[in-house]
């Protein structure tokens, strides 16, 4: 069953139109990869399938059920949504922000760091060390590295153990060795049954750890949808982002580099 879709949605921001007409949808085991070029309304549609922004136009079904009919607390437990540079701004342990990604599971604890059950106190430690944050643990959060404070916000995401993941570019600011781990993270979580969308800039994270790409064109449509080898020889990606793209592949997996704007001469940019 299609666990979250997005169907026909419009929707206008600063009086012009971002979405027209635009759909996608996730069942669980999938971990699918939006895509497409600045503005397009990539965040635009995952804050609006996450229930945080309300469409003009369009409907958002959660196991086919319209959104709006299940409860803020209900939605709350399944859909995890890890906000584009998502951030922390109060001086708390690493440890405690990661708790706060309880709370949808607090049945009337006394406050947010006291009465956790040995389930809240297991999926704390399994998200931190998922992201890699268990080190940090007692570390004030405002003082981190960029990288290291994006994956204590997706560890917090995971500690609510949505079966729905909507994280909106988790591997931007991280270094290969996160952005690998990461990924590899959000595909394991798919295989595991999760339903996983992913907002990427990336091509070759794209290609390589999703099941399924999206590509949005910026027109807010849906200009593909579809699995990722087939999406990229077509030709699509390019034409939509109007870049030659560099491709090859190793060890059986595809690869693509953003290599020459298709407005440049193909000698590149003048020396
Ligand atoms: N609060 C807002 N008020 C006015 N316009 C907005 C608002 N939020 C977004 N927009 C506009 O909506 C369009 C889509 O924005 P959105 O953030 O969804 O794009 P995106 O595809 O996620 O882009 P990016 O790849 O740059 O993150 C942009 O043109 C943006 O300027």
């Amino acid at each position: 069953m299609t666990r979250l879709a997005a169907l026909d949605i419009h929707m206008r921001r600063g009086g012009r139109p971002v979405l027209t007409g635009a759909g996608l949808s996730v069942t669980g085991g999938e971990c699918v990869g939006l895509i497409g070029p600045n503005g397009a309304g990539k965040s635009t549609l995952l804050s609006i399938m996450a229930g945080l922004a309300t469409p003009d136009g369009g409907s958002v079904l959660m196991d086919d059920q319209p959104l709006g009919s299940w409860t803020r607390a209900q939605r709350a437990r399944r859909l995890g949504f890890l906000e584009q540079g998502a951030d922390c701004h109060w001086p708390l342990s690493v440890e405690r922000v990661v708790t706060l990604g309880r709370l949808p599971h607090a049945n009337g604890w006394a406050g947010p760091w006291s009465g956790e059950t040995a389930a809240d106190r297991a999926a704390i430690a399994r998200a931190m060390e998922r992201c890699d944050v268990t080190a940090l643990s007692g570390r004030n959060v405002l003082k981190l590295s960029g990288g290291e404070r994006a994956r204590v916000m997706l560890a917090r995401v995971l500690a609510g153990e949505p079966d729905i993941l909507l994280a909106d570019e988790p591997a931007a600011g991280l270094d290969p060795y996160h952005q690998l781990q990461v990924m590899e993270l959000l595909a394991a979580l798919a295989r595991g049954g999760m339903a996983v969308i992913v907002v990427l800039h990336d091509l070759s994270l794209a290609l390589r750890h999703c099941t399924r790409l999206c590509l949005l064109s910026a027109d807010g449509r849906v200009a593909a949808d579809g699995p990722p080898v087939p999406l990229l020889n077509g030709g699509i990606i390019e034409q939509v982002y109007g870049v030659e793209l560099l491709r090859g592949g190793h060890q059986g997996m595809p690869y693509a580099l953003p290599w020459r704007r298709l407005d440049m001469p193909a000698g590149g940019p003048a020396p």
